[in-house]
């Protein structure tokens, strides 16, 4: 520790399509989706995170939600500052820490651009941040999975997010051969307010969608311990009138079919990219999955299947990559692969 240590504040960030965590001192002090609520005369910020997504869909014509980020990487450049600068004043800083500069680990997608890249730095410094560090989110998921990164050892980890799914083999400190494709679940929403539309005439907002698939998404047609059947409530197309439909867990697995086998297809293209003898490592250890999107019932073992490689999916899959970043900020002096600039 430096003689001033004291007057900086280290905090790691995961800055996601659908949330944003912020760990400090080894704590969650924030998790929030990541979207903000503008007023559209002013531009000014109303609400960020739980607030702001609450009046998502409800909003009239004066405000409108926006999420600032699309697809793993900032699309709105003035919000992302915006919610940045937002969830930072979110924690409760002490006193003494008042006037500490602030260093910020944040992670990416490993198939970021070096613009993409540009946005996140920039966002971050105008938010306050005097020194930023950047890790990819594979490399942070198998940090916070528990997975010794340096090791001389090959893993495999799928990070499934809301925007990017992430498939990447790490050994000794590196990324060895990655993936990434822009479908993860908020592609499994969106195929679920499609299906509602096509196949029940019932329009549902997002909100519900997402409701409908942690209630009964699933991977698989057929599950061990399947959900009960869930009542959806949404508009009739015919009629404009509200209605209420059940739906099962079979529908939902045959509704999100198309975009898991387009994941499947990206984990089988990334182990025919893998060198021979970090496939051997592979074939002992298995494929390890995090992200929000892993939940999903049934995909691990659909992915089990499609591979024949035993799938372990992480404790905590929502924080794991949180986890890993906080971690890596411990580690800033010793671990080589964090980007500096
Ligand atoms: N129980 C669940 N079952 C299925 N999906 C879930 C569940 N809980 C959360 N999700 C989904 O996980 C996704 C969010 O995951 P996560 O927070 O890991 O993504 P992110 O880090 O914000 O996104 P990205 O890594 O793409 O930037 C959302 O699409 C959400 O709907």
């Amino acid at each position: 520790m430096g003689l001033f240590s004291f007057l900086t504040q280290d905090i790691a960030i995961d800055l996601g399509t659908a949330n944003t965590l912020i760990i400090m001192d080894d704590k969650v002090v924030v998790d929030e989706p990541s979207i903000v609520a503008r007023d559209i005369q002013t531009g000014k910020i109303v609400a960020i995170g739980k607030k702001a997504r609450q009046m998502h869909g409800k909003t009239h014509k004066l405000i409108e939600t926006v999420r600032p980020l699309q697809d793993g990487v900032i699309a709105d450049f003035q919000c992302a500052e915006q919610m940045i600068r937002g969830m930072i004043k979110m924690i409760k800083r002490r006193k003494s820490l008042f006037n500490s500069s602030l260093r910020m680990v944040i992670c990416i997608p490993s198939g970021i651009t070096e613009v993409e890249k540009r946005a996140v730095r920039d966002s971050a410094e105008h938010a306050g941040a005097k020194e930023v560090y950047l890790i990819h989110e594979p490399m942070a998921a198998a940090i916070g999975i528990g997975i010794d990164v340096e090791e001389p050892m090959g893993n495999m980890i799928i990070d499934i997010g809301g925007g990017t799914s992430e498939i990447a083999v790490i050994a000794l400190g590196g990324i060895v051969s990655d993936k990434s494709i822009r479908v993860a679940g908020n592609d499994f929403t969106s195929d679920i307010e499609e299906y509602m539309r096509r196949q029940h005439n019932i329009l549902v907002g997002e909100r519900t969608a997402e409701q409908i698939k942690i209630e009964v998404g699933s991977a698989l047609p057929e599950l061990d311990n399947p959900p009960e059947d869930f009542a959806v409530r949404g508009r009739d197309l015919m009629t404009g009138i509200p209605k209420e439909i059940i739906v099962s867990y079979s529908e939902i697995a045959h509704a999100l079919d198309k975009s898991i086998a387009k994941i499947e297809e990206a984990i089988l293209s990334a182990l025919e990219m893998t060198p021979p003898e970090l496939s051997a490592d592979i074939y002992r250890t298995g494929i390890y999955l995090a992200g929000g999107g892993s939940m999903l019932r049934g995909l691990d073992k659909r992915m089990s299947l499609k591979t024949k490689l035993p799938v372990h999916i992480a404790e905590d899959p929502l924080r794991a990559v949180a986890r890993g970043t906080s971690i890596a900020l411990k580690n800033i002096n010793r671990f080589q692969f964090l980007i500096r600039d």
